[in-house]
């Protein structure tokens, strides 16, 4: 198996739509109807799942194409590979051989039956496991004899998932695979990818909305807000970001101080509020002497937080 792809981003701008429009005075103007990445720069660490958060339209989707040479950047650069032999991958066939993207229409040849669209992968992807393969399209209950218009979007989902999966692709990439599938079929992709992952490490991207829920799966996180890389980071770094002081309001918001409050909730006498930084040793002894309960934040609280108008990362 080829050794896990990293990947870098350098200022990538992503423009979309591009028109023309003649001014009266016959002056030619060219418009950009759509930024979808605004200098983003970021690295994928090889060998580890990477959770890429955003908020609608925040550009993940033209981020995880650009890796995957779907796109290609309006200026900035983007490499892929193994360690010490990134390349651009755009038309470069030995990196796009080892870049899976799912995304969530799985990518299934539409007028054939599931079985010739798997066919093709098997023959495609060096390290194919058929076996992988097989055995997640009888766990997601997949009649591979029909065509996909005649199957359901969770059923098309999880095709999506198991190709993901048994392609074991030195960078596979999960773009919102989960839609359409429910929840014991989405736990049953996560128990899967944890396992095979384990098995054969690898590099991992996987976008979702579902932050709670994916949180427990990835290593490092990646937050794209408006065409930008808001943070990149392990997940401990992120949540490490923030805590939570919960007990009476006078105590909270002494050992709160000026830090900058995220959230802040009140529930009768007691304060629960959401800050940016940690605790030093001293005021954690102060908080337990004064009954403050200190707590972590969950990631997904974090997004949320991070990603509000009006929110500045320190
Ligand atoms: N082919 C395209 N033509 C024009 N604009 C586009 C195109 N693809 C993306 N965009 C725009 O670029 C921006 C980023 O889109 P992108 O799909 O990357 O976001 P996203 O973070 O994946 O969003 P979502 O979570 O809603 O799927 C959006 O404003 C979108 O409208």
């Amino acid at each position: 198996m080829t050794a896990p792809f990293g990947a870098r981003l350098d200022d990538v701008v992503v423009h979309f739509g591009k028109s023309h429009r003649v001014l009266q005075n016959g002056t030619m103007i060219r418009d950009d109807a759509s930024t979808a990445l605004d200098g983003a720069s970021l690295t994928i660490r090889p060998g580890v799942i990477t959770g890429v958060l955003g908020r609608n339209g925040a550009g993940k989707t033209t981020m995880l194409s650009l890796l995957a040479a779907f796109t290609r950047p309006t200026s900035g650069t983007v490499v892929v590979g193994p360690e010490g032999e990134q390349e651009d991958p755009w038309e470069n066939p030995w990196i796009t051989s080892g870049t899976q993207l799912v995304r969530e229409s799985g990518d299934l040849m539409t007028d054939e039956k599931v079985s010739t669209s798997l066919k093709y992968y098997a023959d495609m992807r060096p390290d194919w496991s058929a076996e992988t393969a097989e055995r997640l399209l009888d766990l997601f209950e997949v009649d591979v004899r029909k065509n996909p218009s005649a199957l359901s979007r969770g059923k098309r989902s999880a095709i999506g998932a198991t190709i993901g999966l048994a392609t074991r692709a030195p960078l596979t990439i999960f773009d919102e695979v989960y839609l359409g599938m429910d929840a014991p079929t989405r736990y049953a992709f996560y128990d899967e990818l944890l396992a095979d992952y384990a098995e054969h490490p690898r590099t991992i991207l996987l976008s979702s909305h579902l932050v709670e829920e994916v949180e427990r799966l990835f290593e490092d996180v990646v937050v794209i807000d408006r065409g930008r890389v808001l943070l990149a980071e392990s997940a401990d770094e992120m949540r490490a970001r923030g805590f939570s002081l919960t007990g009476s309001k006078d105590a909270v918001e002494r050992i709160a101080g000026d830090r900058r409050v995220l959230h802040r909730q009140q529930l009768g006498a007691t304060v629960q509020v959401t800050l940016e930084g940690a605790l030093g040793d001293d005021e954690l002894a102060v908080a337990r002497g004064a009954g403050v309960e200190v707590g972590s934040v969950p990631v997904q609280d974090l997004f949320v937080r991070l990603t509000s108008p009006g929110s500045v990362l320190p």
